[in-house]
């Protein structure tokens, strides 16, 4: 029988994105897993030296790939990632944040999902200026993207053995959108019996996450709420460094941390290499490879408990011993 060979595109992209993306392939490879990683260049370096933050040939490249790896790029990460993200027709931006065990963390018990809505809302991308003073930006909503994403996170959610989903809105204000959206969220929810389901305002949200977020399984919101929300997720578990994403489409996936550049630590070896880490362990799922993906994660979750991690939990490593200290544990 031949082995299957994984066909990755790799963007490691400006400042931390590249040092934490070799930390991610070093642990994929080494699964043993064959692989066949091909590089391609985006973000503030590559818009410099090439003129384009996103060129022709990194978006071929990643839609030709059976996934792609992406790292982070800096003031052109909206001309890089959100561009990715529709080129590559991903509508699902799934952002776990789990508590590790070690960290010290402001809320140790938090164990959440946030289903981002990833191709609408206020980043349609339609802004205006009517005036001199006077500049709008439009909010799409619609059937399709709502129905899609809320349908995905209540499917996910009964997978994961009838998690609660909270619809996460602000429909009192924003009639006409949200209350759109809410709509859509609860037609799909009666398709789902079996799946508990509540609906709550984004601003009580942000406070009972601060406050007891374990009241909170899995959030359906979307994109502007879901990009906010999984940053103040971010924040609950011990940082930025600690929280992966998945970019899911019918075709195409992109996994990426949810941390930028880190300007303030890069080309010191001092980001933590966990996000990447976990996104690769996202990509093993979407590869069939389920016990590869636990194990990386555990070794992770070990990592961390251990006090093997880096500065920004506490610990002493660089990035690159914190992957081999994952690897020693895989
Ligand atoms: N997907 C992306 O490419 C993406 C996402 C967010 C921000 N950005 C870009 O990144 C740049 C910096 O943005 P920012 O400072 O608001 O956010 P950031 O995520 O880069 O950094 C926020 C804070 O978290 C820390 N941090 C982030 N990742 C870390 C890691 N792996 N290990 C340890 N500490 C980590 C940083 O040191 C910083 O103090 C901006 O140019 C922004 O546009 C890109
Ligand atoms: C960099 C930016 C375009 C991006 C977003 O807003 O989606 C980031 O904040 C994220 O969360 O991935």
């Amino acid at each position: 029988m031949t082995e299957n060979i994984y066909d990755i595109a790799v963007i490691g992209g400006d400042g931390i994105g590249p040092e934490v993306v070799e930390a991610e392939i070093a642990v994929l490879e080494a699964t043993g897993l064959a692989w066949n990683f091909s590089s391609y260049e985006a973000g503030d370096d590559c818009l410099a030296s090439r003129g384009q933050a996103l060129p022709q040939a990194t978006l071929d490249g990643a839609l030709a790939a059976q996934a792609v790896i992406f790292g982070a790029a800096g003031v052109s990460a909206a001309d890089v990632i959100l561009r990715l993200r529709a080129e590559l027709g991903t509508f699902v931006n799934l952002r776990p944040s789990v508590a590790y065990k070690g960290v010290n963390c402001l809320h140790p018990q938090t164990d959440m999902m946030i289903v981002r809505e990833n191709t609408e809302c206020l980043y349609a991308g339609i802004e205006a200026q009517l005036t001199p003073e006077v500049v709008t930006a439009t909010r799409v909503i619609t059937s399709q993207a709502s129905t899609r994403i809320v349908n995905y996170a209540l499917e996910w959610a009964r997978q994961a053995g009838g998690k609660k989903v909270t619809a996460v809105h602000k429909a009192n204000v924003l009639r006409k959108t949200d209350g759109h959206f809410l709509q859509c969220c609860r037609a799909a929810a009666r398709q789902f019996p079996d799946v508990p389901y509540e609906e709550a305002l984004v601003d009580s949200v942000a406070m009972r996450m601060a406050m007891r977020p374990e009241e909170f399984q899995v959030i359906v919101t979307t994109n502007l709420f879901g990009d906010i929300l999984s940053d103040l997720a971010a924040g609950l578990i011990g940082g930025l460094g600690m929280c992966p994403s998945a970019n899911l489409g019918q075709a195409h996936a992109l996994f990426e941390p949810v941390h930028g550049t880190a300007p303030d630590i890069a080309g010191q070896g001092k980001a933590n290499p966990s996000a990447a880490i976990l996104c690769g362990a996202m990509l093993l799922r979407h590869l069939g490879q389920e016990q590869w993906a636990a194990r990386v994660e555990k070794a992770v979750a070990d990592c961390v408990a251990d006090g093997q991690a880096t500065s920004d939990l506490g610990g002493k490593l660089r990035t690159m011993e914190m992957a081999r200290a994952v690897i020693d544990r895989l």
